[in-house]
């Protein structure tokens, strides 16, 4: 069982990952069993043969050497143009080995093809790539079309803030989110009508980048028996909603509601507060004395959190996006409820920060994976990354940085307005996993994409490792299928990144959010186009506003018609008639479909199958709605 760490706010060592007991090793019975169902290890993909035959018996034997391997697939590496001679690519290995002594992080590119030339043709491209960050970190408006500066580098460095005003705003943010939650977690500050007088639950309400990075941090690092466990709910989805609401039972009147958004109006939140607040009413429990708002100062939300008195509201920063505010109180918060080192966190965010300051391309892991985007995708995302974390607890890595990555990226225009659809995709969940999933496509199916490899070193608390068959741990399975998947998909052409970390500790997690930030401000910068705004996220949202303010006019037609004596139903056409928007039928057509599954609209006739059979009035007329 790991305990959590004792100064959730101390910046000493860490860790979450206090060695948990032994667990017993099976009788030497069932052991040999065991052994026999993994005779045939790494059956999932073809290395037949290595240097080291990982059989219950195992005898080093000669084989030939995996790179050179992959079932004989070497020529298809050779004839893509990539490196194929196991001397050379050791070379290669060790020559663009990239390592971080402090943060004991390596990164590996040796995998990617890029040759020297393409090296120093990009050479400009970076300099002004580490000119713009600089300029970026000093304050400039580099978030033109919101006229933003973009400051989540000084968050882990407030001395870095451009000025003192915001130097002392980010340093007293700290010192109240540490306070907070320190009595929060003593049970200084409690529920009202909790039995046991103490908060045990958070319930995160949030979505994108008011989601994304605390649900990531959650997974990756908070305790097996954290002070509180964390929920979320980051969606619209009533049913996940109520899902969210009944699993946390009777210990609602124990969670702490902590809703989370930059903008303080957007939809999906705010129906996520109201259907909650609805659910605090139901239970006699009193929300605001419960609830806990993260956004900018003076938004709809942080008004609503102020009339209503919360128990408190912590303030978003105009000049952090949502998807790098993990750092801010939308990720602290939450991490240090559960008992998570932030101060641990944002010491490894601060020292990658200083490490891809560094003006030269070899030097700097996040110009290094910038490099590699760019050799990989032609600087235009023709190649999608696959990310594959070889750990559980960062399973939610691909999901986050999906968000950091494709929706910075993801741009039209460029910065001087010429049309570029720019973009980097990026999927993933984690291995070995995915290796019994789609691993068969990417390495003989469409070649579009390039692989990153986040491999974790320690794999369980020390002191508490077995050997399942001799000479080999569970851990070296896993071992074994990253290193084995790494070579295959090279020996069949496809390239591949490896991120390389001692442990998941909440340095490490830092110091890789910080890693991929500046990563793809790098990479923006050498495409050309604006990270920190999200344009083409509003097309959707007004037109699900438009789609609303339909439904809205569909039933006052409806409702006219079904307020009659007898009631009159109606056809979609005529219903798309009397809402003046024959062009809208369709919609229409959807959105009665949908009213009638939720027994909110009744078919007279025929059936959501075919719609031009279909007949429709509503349930119950609403008489007050005629005169409204
Ligand atoms: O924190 P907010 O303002 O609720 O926004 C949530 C998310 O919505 C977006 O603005 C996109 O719609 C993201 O960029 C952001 O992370």
């Amino acid at each position: 069982m790991a305990s959590i760490s004792s100064g959730l706010c101390s910046s000493s060592s860490s860790s979450n990952l206090i060695p948990k007991p032994l667990s017993p090793s099976p009788s030497s019975k069932i052991q040999s069993q065991f052994a026999e169902t993994l005779k045939t290890p790494f059956s999932g993909f073809s290395i037949k043969s290595r240097h080291i035959y990982l059989t219950p018996h195992s005898v080093a034997r000669e084989v030939p050497s995996i790179a050179a391997t992959g079932d004989g697939l070497l020529p298809v590496a050779k004839k893509k143009g990539l490196e194929t001679d196991p001397k050379a690519l050791w070379e290669r290995y060790t020559e663009w080995l990239y390592q971080h002594k402090e943060l004991g992080l390596y990164l590996d590119v040796s995998r990617m093809g890029f040759t020297q030339e393409f090296v120093e043709e990009m050479e400009p491209r970076f300099l002004k790539a580490f000119n713009d960050m600089k300029e970026l970190e000093k304050g400039a408006i580099s978030n033109p079309d919101e006229g933003r500066m973009v400051g989540h580098y000084w968050l882990r460095n407030p001395k870095l803030s451009p000025n003192s005003f915001l130097r002392l705003q980010i340093e007293n943010t700290l010192e109240a989110i540490c306070s907070f939650s320190q009595d929060i977690i003593e049970g200084k500050i409690k529920p009202p009508s909790s039995p046991d007088g103490r908060f045990t639950q958070i319930l995160s309400v949030g979505i994108g980048g008011s989601a994304l990075g605390p649900q990531f941090v959650a997974e990756a690092l908070a305790p097996d028996n954290p002070p509180l466990k964390i929920r979320f709910i980051d969606n619209t989805d009533p049913a996940g909603i109520d899902h969210q609401i009944a699993q946390l039972g009777p210990e609602l009147a124990s969670t702490l509601v902590i809703v989370v958004s930059k903008s303080g109006g957007t939809p999906e939140t705010r129906n996520g507060l109201l259907e909650v607040q609805k659910a605090f009413r139901e239970a006699g429990l009193n929300f605001a004395k419960q609830g806990v708002a993260i956004t900018q100062e003076n938004s709809l939300l942080d008004n609503t959190a102020r009339i209503e008195g919360w128990l408190t509201r912590f303030p978003m920063f105009d000049w952090v996006g949502g998807r790098t505010s993990e750092m801010s109180a939308v990720g602290l918060l939450a991490a240090a409820l559960q008992g998570i080192d932030i101060k641990e966190m944002l010491v490894g965010a601060s020292l990658m920060d200083e490490a891809t300051r560094n003006p030269v391309v070899k030097n700097n892991p996040a110009a290094l994976l910038a490099l590699c985007w760019y050799w990989a995708s032609d600087g235009v995302g023709s190649k999608d990354m696959v990310v594959l974390p070889y750990k559980d607890s960062l399973l939610l890595f691909s999901r986050y940085l999906q968000q950091l990555v494709m929706e910075s990226l993801g741009k039209e225009f460029d910065l001087d307005g010429n049309r570029v659809n720019q973009g980097l995709t990026v999927y993933g969940n984690k291995g070995s996993t995915d290796q019994h999933a789609y691993i068969q496509q990417l390495r003989e199916g469409v070649h579009n994409f390039f692989a990153t490899f986040i491999e974790v070193l320690r794999d369980r608390p020390p002191g508490h490792d077995w050997e399942l068959e001799p000479g080999v741990t569970c851990g070296d399975y896993l071992f074994g299928m990253l290193q084995g998947t790494r070579s295959a998909l090279y020996a069949n052409g496809r390239e591949s990144v490896t991120v390389t970390v001692q442990e998941v500790t909440p340095r490490s997690v830092g110091a890789l959010i910080a890693l991929y930030e500046r990563a793809v401000g790098i990479y923006a910068s050498l495409v050309n186009v604006n990270a920190y705004h999200q344009p083409g996220v509003e097309a959707g949202k007004k037109a699900a506003g438009e789609v609303l303010a339909l439904q809205k006019r569909v039933l006052a037609v409806l409702n006219e018609a079904s307020c009659k004596d007898p009631v009159e139903p109606l056809s979609i056409e005529q219903v798309a008639d009397r809402c003046h928007s024959p062009d809208d039928i369709e919609m229409i057509y959807k959105i009665i479909a949908h009213m009638a599954a939720n027994d909110r609209a009744i078919i007279a006739e025929g059936d959501c199958g075919s719609p031009r059979s279909v007949k429709v009035f509503l349930c119950e007329c609403n008489v007050d709605a005629l005169y409204a």
